[in-house]
């Protein structure tokens, strides 16, 4: 909820969202619901006070320092995580409350593969229960989804190889069950050239790619991932605002970033939502869309980010007309769908100019 005249705006727009973690939505609450259920321990609280309880938890998540603190909590969470429908549950979680609270329509969600094989959890756990979320989705909210999965840069870049290699050879990107290939975790000393053998295949096998660069990486990391591993999107790239030719590539080749502004808050990338270079972006004509990335670690899921950028910058209804048109066409659907998402857009824009002139009609 934001205080601007433009709120019941922002809360019908119809959203895309790309930069949302699947295991980022897992509560507390949820957290020590599946440890009891599922007999899995957490830390004892002589050794982090945070796990004593639920809203322990929840005050450590509000004084995260750096990307890897939170990455720490955010991998015990995946511990509790065993059955089909332990990841089914949660995922179906993000998509009525992204449906209800915030009228997202389209969503491109990531989930980490190597943090649960190696837990020894089978990939098909994994996918299965994810995928039977977003086929529910789509069937009962009329929300359009993919699903990507992220290598992770803090393990070896032998474990990234062999999970891309179980990916592949599961034919799970040719029979469409996943959307493209993403790359996450710690970034700083983990140049993304490090992945190019992985990326260069996918981008031959036609596997769409995503990065998260330019998060705490300089602005040459998100150079990189568009040169040495042909990424198609940038996730966060915040960075890149440090560097205008940068900047002036991104507008001229339509990169989309996926711009996360409370999560940056949060980790200490900025100082506060305001320092997030909303303003820059839009002035260079750098395509973005706004996104919660963890809500649960973060305390706010997309309609709240949607907020405080509000908040933040006090953004016009034909700023965010731009930004929310961006969404759509930086989406990875088909163009079919593409096309419902432009009418239903520009639908609630009409709707809502329409209303500005009857309250002037009705005030004169
Ligand atoms: O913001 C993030 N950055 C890198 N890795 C992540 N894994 C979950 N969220 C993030
Ligand atoms: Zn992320």
């Amino acid at each position: 909820m934001c205080n601007s005249p433009l709120h019941p705006l922002l809360v019908s727009l119809p959203k895309c969202e790309h930069h949302l973690h699947l295991e980022g939505c897992l509560t507390p609450d949820l957290l020590f619901s599946l440890s009891a259920k599922n007999n899995i321990p957490l830390p004892p609280p002589s050794e982090d006070p945070a796990f004593a309880s639920p809203s322990t938890l929840a005050e450590r998540y509000t004084a995260f320092t750096s990307l890897d603190d939170f990455l720490h909590y955010y991998y015990i969470g995946f511990r509790v995580l065993v059955t089909p429908e332990d990841f089914e549950a949660l995922a179906w979680s993000y998509f009525l409350h992204a449906h209800r609270e915030a009228n997202v329509r389209h969503a491109e969600v990531f989930f980490d593969p190597q943090a649960h094989t190696n837990r020894s959890i089978p990939l098909s756990t994994v996918i299965n229960g994810f995928a039977a979320a977003a086929s529910r989705a789509e069937s009962e909210l009329g929300m359009s989804s993919l699903l990507i999965p992220c290598l992770l840069r803090h393990l070896p870049i032998a474990d990234s190889h062999s999970t891309y290699t179980a990916l592949v050879e599961g034919e799970y990107f040719t029979s469409g069950v996943l959307g493209g290939i993403g790359l996450c975790s710690t970034e700083l000393s983990q140049p993304p050239h490090l992945w190019a053998p992985i990326f260069t295949d996918a981008s031959s096998r036609g596997i769409r790619r995503t990065v998260h660069a330019g998060e705490e990486g300089p602005p040459a990391y998100v150079t990189l991932a568009l040169d040495a591993l042909d990424a198609m999107r940038i996730d966060h790239g915040v960075r890149a605002a440090e560097d205008t030719h940068l900047l002036t590539r991104l507008a001229a080749e339509g990169v989309l970033l996926s711009l996360c502004p409370v999560s940056n808050a949060a980790l200490k990338v900025t100082k506060s939502v305001s320092d997030a270079p909303v303003r820059a972006l839009l002035d260079h004509g750098v395509r973005f869309s706004v996104n919660s990335d963890d809500p649960a670690y973060f305390g706010a899921w997309i309609q709240d980010v949607y907020c405080a950028v509000q908040e933040a910058f006090g953004l016009t209804v034909g700023e965010w007309a731009g930004i929310v048109r961006a969404a759509v066409e930086g989406s990875w659907c088909e163009e079919e769908r593409k096309k419902v998402l432009r009418g239903e857009v520009d639908g609630v824009l009409g709707n809502w100019e329409r209303r500005g002139e009857d309250s002037r009609e009705g005030g004169d």
